[in-house]
Order: structure tokens, then sequence, then C-alpha cells
């Protein structure tokens, strides 16, 4: 049975990058940057004041307060209409181009306008050279990796796509994931359950999973545990990029997913895995075709689902998008009490994580009834790992996935 590690690197080996597209930056929010967005200009495009105030000379104010001569206004957007010379001085807006001739800004607070004669300023202090100028070129150089390729698009990525890129970006297109879930007990969220029948929950909360990933879902519903239906819903869900399909990859009479997958040209890399919940996880892909469908057979219980969803399908789907590779691990947790993990399987505990004004990050494990609570995961925010057969002490430091 494969490690997490190792089914990870499986994973990430069989996902390959989707094609690239240019697209509005504000439709490409939350996928990654193809192409690094290289600078095509320098910023700023002029020296700039970054205050209103008076450009001046600076050696002009060398004994300390001067007199000087107001000869023009320049604000932001207009240019100066003269060059500055020795004991003259412009009036200036922040983010107004500096006029030739000046090497600095006074801040109107440090001067007082003469009261007989609104053309003359008293520089009130000496002014060092070069204050509250931002020089051409001072932010971004022409040709400078900006947003290196990888990068996730953020509100701030958008507006610096606007400045230097016409806001537009080139990303990979999104994966589109088609969903079934399996079962002859399943019923819709609308239908009351008859005995021995439960709510499909997997089916709507992998869809939210896979949306807020970035993905394109289909959602292909239930399907019973007869061998036509199954095969005619994989066939469909071949069509997407990556298909899930949740219950039925166990041992059970009923779980003939895998066969039918392997009738279809699906080829399984792995089945099964050393953690908890999650261990039936399956994992395969299609062969024999351009368009090779990633397929993960999540195994029923919810929780479990919701566990190998955020350990492998998201990081799949972040390849294929390709994001810039992160472990879902995050270290540095300080573990709230005491725990044990008696099983022979890692197990990632549904806990809350906190970071407190002034604190470390603390994670906490929740009061969790196994693979089928999935009510409990709503006051969870973090998945704490702790390795088999293991005693933890409260103060011990702990990493956790983010759900
Ligand atoms: N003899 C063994 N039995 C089981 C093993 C094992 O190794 N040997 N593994 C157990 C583990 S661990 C898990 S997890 C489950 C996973 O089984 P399957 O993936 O085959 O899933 P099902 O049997 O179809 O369902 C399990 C459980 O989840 C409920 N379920 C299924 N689909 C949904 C859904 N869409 N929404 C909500 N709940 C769902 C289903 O009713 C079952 O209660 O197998 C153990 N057994
Ligand atoms: O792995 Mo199962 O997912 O323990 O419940």
């Amino acid at each position: 049975m494969l490690s997490v590690t190792e089914a990870l690197k499986e994973v990430s080996r069989h996902a390959s990058r989707l094609t690239t597209q240019e697209c509005p930056a504000m439709e490409a929010m939350g996928m990654a940057l193809a192409e690094d967005l290289i600078s095509p200009v320098e910023s700023p495009a002029f020296d700039k004041a970054m205050m209103d105030g008076f450009a001046l000379i600076a050696a002009d104010t060398d004994s300390g307060s001067v007199n000087l001569e107001v000869v023009d206004e320049i604000t932001a957007g207009k240019t100066a209409s003269e060059a500055i010379e020795p004991g003259k001085a412009a009036r200036i807006m922040t983010g107004a181009p500096m006029p030739p001739g000046a090497d600095s800004v006074v801040m109107v607070e440090d001067t007082q306008i003469d009261s007989e004669n609104v053309n003359r300023v008293q520089i009130l202090h000496q002014v060092k050279q070069g204050s509250h100028v931002l020089k051409q070129g001072g932010l971004l150089t022409k040709g400078q990796v900006v947003i290196p390729a990888g990068s996730v698009i953020r509100p701030v990525e958008v507006g610096i796509l606007a400045d230097l890129a016409g806001g537009k970006a080139i990303v990979r297109r999104r994966p589109t994931v088609a969903i079934i879930s399996t079962g002859d007990e399943l019923v819709g969220p609308n239908i009351e359950p008859g005995p021995g029948q439960i709510r499909n929950t997997n089916g709507p909360m992998l869809q939210a999973m896979a949306t807020e990933s970035g993905a394109i879902v289909k959602q292909l519903g239930i399907v019973r545990d007869n061998r036509d239906d199954l095969a005619a819903a994989i066939t469909e869900g071949l069509q997407a990029d990556v298909l899930l399909i949740s219950g039925g990859m166990s041992v059970g009479v009923k779980d003939f997913g895998p066969q039918l997958l392997a009738e279809q040209g699906v080829e399984k890399i792995f089945h099964k895995v050393q953690l908890k919940p999650g261990k039936p996880l399956w994992f395969g892909q299609q062969i024999d075709t351009d368009t090779p469908t990633l397929v993960f057979g999540l195994p029923g219980n919810p929780v479990s689902s919701l566990v190998c969803y955020h350990l492998f399908v998201r990081s799949a789907l972040n390849e294929l998008m390709g994001r810039s590779y992160e472990s879902p691990f995050v270290p540095g947790f300080l573990l709230t009490r005491d725990f044990f993990n008696p099983g022979n399987r890692p197990v990632f505990f549904p806990a809350f994580a906190s970071r407190k004004d002034g604190g470390g990050a603390t994670i906490s494990p929740l009061n969790w009834k196994g693979s089928a609570d999935l009510a409990t995961l709503a006051k969870a925010n973090a998945l704490a790992y702790f390795e088999a057969n293991s005693q933890y002490e409260a103060g011990q430091f702990v990493s956790a996935v983010m759900v």
C-alpha cells in the first residue's frame, strides 16, 4: 500500500498541464498564470512627486530656511510648463511629474506662503536631495518578471495585469470535472429516505469543492449499483479531464467500479493508500487517447471522500491548471490537547486551527466520530496529521491540511 507522499507523487506524475488561453484578468481569478508576466515598460514612467508641496533644487536650501519664487503649478496628469532654475520652485501635487531641473519635493506642511506675495514660498527647513521623489523606473524596470508563471491570480494580480497587460491574462484552461455518486442506497436532497436509504451528500459536496478549486463541473448524479448504468455514466464521465466516482471502491459485492473502468481503457495506477480516513482511494488514468482523463474512485464515506479530495484531487487540479506546487501540509500548529492515534494508518483528524493575536497557530482535534461523521466537519477548518501508533502531548507541534 502506498504512503500518502508516494500516492501524491503518482498523482502529480500523471497530471499534465492543460492548454493555455488568453482571457480577461477578472475571469482568471483563482487560476494560475501560464507564462511569466514581464513588464513591457519601466515604472513609474517619469520622476514622480510623492507628496503635495513644492518641487525645488535641494541645494537651494543648504543654508536652511529660504524664500523661493513659485513659477508653476503641476497637478497629477499634467506636465511642467517650465524648468526649475536656482531660486525657483513649482507647486506640485502627489503623482505629478517632476519639472525638469528640480530634484526634490518639500511637503506643504514644511513651507509657508508669503502673505504679501502668493508667488513666493518660504521653505522652513533644509531639504534632503531626492526627498519625496520616486525616480523613473524606481518600481519596475523594463523586462523585469513581475508575476512568475504558476502564480495564482488574486485581486492584486488583476490590478497589475490592468497596468501592464491590457487587463488580460494567459492562463491554462479550467479543467472539467465529472462527478458520479454510486450507490443503491442514495437519494437526492428532496426525497425522503426510505428504509436503509441515505441522502447523497458526496455528490453536491464534491461539486462544491471542485468549483471552489476553479474547475467546471459536470454533475452526473446518482448512479445505481448495476453494470449498465455505471458503464454508461463512466463513458460520459471520461469526456472530462477528471472523473470523480464516489463509493463502490472497496471490496463489497457490488464494488465493480475498477473492473468497469478497466473495460473502458482506464488503467489502475494505485488502489489503497496508507491513510485514515480514505484508505480505499483508487486512482487511474485513461490510456490510448489524446485527452487522458484522470479517474479518482473516492471512498463512499463522506469524510473519507473529503479527505481524499483535499489531499489528492485538489493537487491534481492544481497540476492541470499549472499552479506552482505547494505541499498540502502546513507545518507548525501547536497541539492544544494530548492525542493518541492507536491505528496502524496515519490519520488526518478533523480539527480547528486558530491564530490568536500575538500568539502562534494552535490546533484542537475535534470530537469526531469517524468517516461517516460529516457534521463535525462543519466545525473544522483543518485536518491535523498524526502518525500511526503514536502518542502526542499538548504543546507539541503538528502539521495540518487546511480544508
Ligand atoms: N472488508 C472491508 N470493508 C471495508 C473496507 C475494507 O478495507 N475492508 N474499507 C472500509 C473503508 S476504510 C471505507 S472508507 C469504506 C469505503 O467503501 P466504498 O468506497 O466501497 O463505499 P461504499 O461501500 O459505497 O460506501 C461506504 C459508506 O459511505 C456511504 N456513502 C456512499 N456514497 C455516499 C454518498 N454519495 N453520500 C453519502 N454517503 C455515501 C455508504 O452508504 C456507506 O455507508 O469501506 C469500508 N469497508
Ligand atoms: O478510510 Mo475509511 O475512509 O477509514 O473510513
